[in-house]
């Protein structure tokens, strides 16, 4: 190939020659000489363009963020105060080498879905100037192996890239479901996993503090147990930074912070607000102010109302509601399911219910509203396991009454193993105090296997002796959608006469 073109360039010297002497005859050589100059840049110029069309097209590019500060972060005073006394020891990076101190390469987030993880990396980079490069871990993971890995490389390429472009001496780069990528590694069964986290852990090991720029990685999980046990090991991810749902007090900095741009009428009271969405998330919180204002709107109302604000917290515990008509049957499953929680409720927490309703208009949907609790620090075992089988009493009343389950048990399962996984963290089950990051997920299966089914014969023995009250509580359920906790309460009380240990013990 090559000698082929060698050829026909010295074919053509001859005439370039003759060519030449006809340009210089008629004068115009300037002319040539600077169309050639114009042609050679405009083709210099299109080939870099090409290439930064194919730098682009990364699938998980960085995507572009406003600065966002920690004071737009409601409640999580003590994962701000972690973050921020991390981020000084990073920013002092004189002293960090005087002291032959290890640099901080990673910061783990780990918490419940939308608790602000997001947010506080954010707010990471704003406070220490740096840009920020923002990627999921399911964008790693692809069909051809090694994709991921090399996905990898480029973005930490890239983070450096951006923020030499920017001029700034340091990136943050966030990198949410870190577990689909860091999960543990299982002897060569996922291979392309494998070799994305390994990826990741050279880039990491590759960091060092003289570098510039510099890179912080933040990773967020809420499986951290999932994690393997190389990123956790120091001079990676070794600051580990809890971000659990908001306490009240948090509940109502969240809520204020999201009524900043809306017209809140003055008999608002965020205070009963908070106390009434216990156990809400931060994002829960900003789509329970939305929705509020929603509700506001079609009122035509001219601003929101405390009764928009209780109208909005039972849509968003409610999830989105269907269309469709739930049939009789329906109903009834949904009508039992929702008192074995609050049967179960009563019998492990007397007086906690407030209400037990269905919803209108025919839906299969119900919900049972818990009176507010204390937001606590310490839950023992005892405190947990009633949480578990509180959880646990729809589908163990479905059983009861059906003999089988049905998929409506499904976000009830989840919060149970939940539960049960920061029970094993704590040492709080059968296995004792363990390190749960050692901890195989075929392990995890089990243990989680062993407490719930444990937890849930014990439920169903507990609602098994209640059939008289759920056969009552269902007619009123029935006919008038919704039952007061005091009302609910009578109806448990007229049963209570019969012997019943469970009742007189709890
Ligand atoms: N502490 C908070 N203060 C104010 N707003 C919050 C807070 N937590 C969550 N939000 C709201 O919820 C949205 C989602 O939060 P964010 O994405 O940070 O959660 P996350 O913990 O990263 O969730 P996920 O694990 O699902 O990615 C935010 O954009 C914000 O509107
Ligand atoms: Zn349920």
């Amino acid at each position: 190939m090559r000698n082929y073109t060698k050829e026909i360039l010295i074919g053509f010297v001859p005439v370039f020659i003759l060519f030449m002497q006809f340009i210089v005859k008629v004068n115009m050589l300037p002319i040539v000489l600077l169309s050639g100059l114009i042609g050679g840049l405009l083709y210099v110029a299109r080939s870099r363009g090409n290439l930064a069309a194919i730098g682009g097209e990364r699938k998980g590019k960085p995507r572009p963020t406003t600065p966002l500060s920690f004071e737009e972060i409601g409640g999580q005073e003590r994962a701000k105060q972690e973050i921020i006394e991390a981020l000084d020891f990073l920013v002092h990076e004189e002293q960090i080498s005087k002291f032959g101190i290890r640099p901080l390469k990673g910061i783990l987030l780990t918490g419940p879905p939308g608790t602000g993880k997001t947010l506080l990396a954010k707010a990471a980079a704003h406070y220490t100037d740096s840009v920020y490069i923002a990627a999921s871990g399911s964008e790693f993971v692809e069909m051809y192996v090694g994709v991921g890995a090399s996905r990898i490389r480029d973005m930490f390429k890239e983070a450096r890239q951006k923020a030499m472009k920017a001029g700034k001496t340091s990136a943050v780069l966030f990198i949410d479901e870190i577990d689909v990528i860091g999960g543990k590694r299982d002897g060569g069964q996922h291979r392309e996993y494998d070799q994305t986290l390994n990826q990741l852990l050279t880039e990491m090991d590759g960091i060092h503090t003289a570098e510039s720029p510099k890179i912080l990685i933040i990773g967020a999980t809420n499986r951290k147990e999932m994690l393997d046990s190389a990123l956790l090991r120091p001079g990676r991810f070794d600051r580990h930074i809890g971000v659990d749902l908001p306490d009240k007090k948090g509940r109502k900095h969240i809520l204020h912070i999201h009524a900043r741009n809306k017209p809140l009428h003055d008999e608002v009271n965020l205070e009963k607000i908070a106390e009434e969405s216990f156990g809400f998330s931060g994002a829960q919180l900003e789509s329970v102010m939305n929705e509020a204002a929603i509700y506001a709107m079609r009122d035509t109302s001219e601003s929101l109302t405390q009764r928009h604000l209780s109208m909005a917290i039972d849509k968003v515990l409610m999830g989105e509601q269907t269309d469709r008509e739930a049939t009789k049957e329906e109903r009834e499953r949904v009508a039992l399911h929702e008192l074995g929680h609050a049967i179960a409720a009563e019998l492990v927490r007397p007086g906690s219910v407030s209400q037990v309703a269905l919803l209108p208009r025919g839906q299969a949907l119900g919900y049972v509203r818990h009176n507010p609790q204390q937001d606590r620090y310490l839950y023992t075992r005892e405190f947990l396991e009633g949480q578990i089988m509180i959880a646990l009493g729809g589908a163990a009343a479905e059983e009861l009454f059906y003999g089988d389950r049905s998929t409506g048990s499904r976000g009830d399962f989840e919060q149970a193993m939940n539960i049960v996984r920061s029970m094993v963290e704590s040492g709080l089950t059968e296995l004792g105090i363990i390190d749960s990051s050692m901890m195989t997920p075929d392990k995890w299966a089990d243990v989680t296997h062993t407490v719930l089914e444990a937890l849930m014969s014990r439920i169903k023995q507990m609602l098994g002796e209640q059939k008289e009250v759920f056969l009552r509580s269902l007619d009123v359920l029935i006919k008038e959608e919704t039952l007061g906790g005091d009302r609910f309460r009578s109806l448990l009380g007229t049963v209570q006469d019969l012997p019943n240990e469970e009742l007189q013990r709890v």
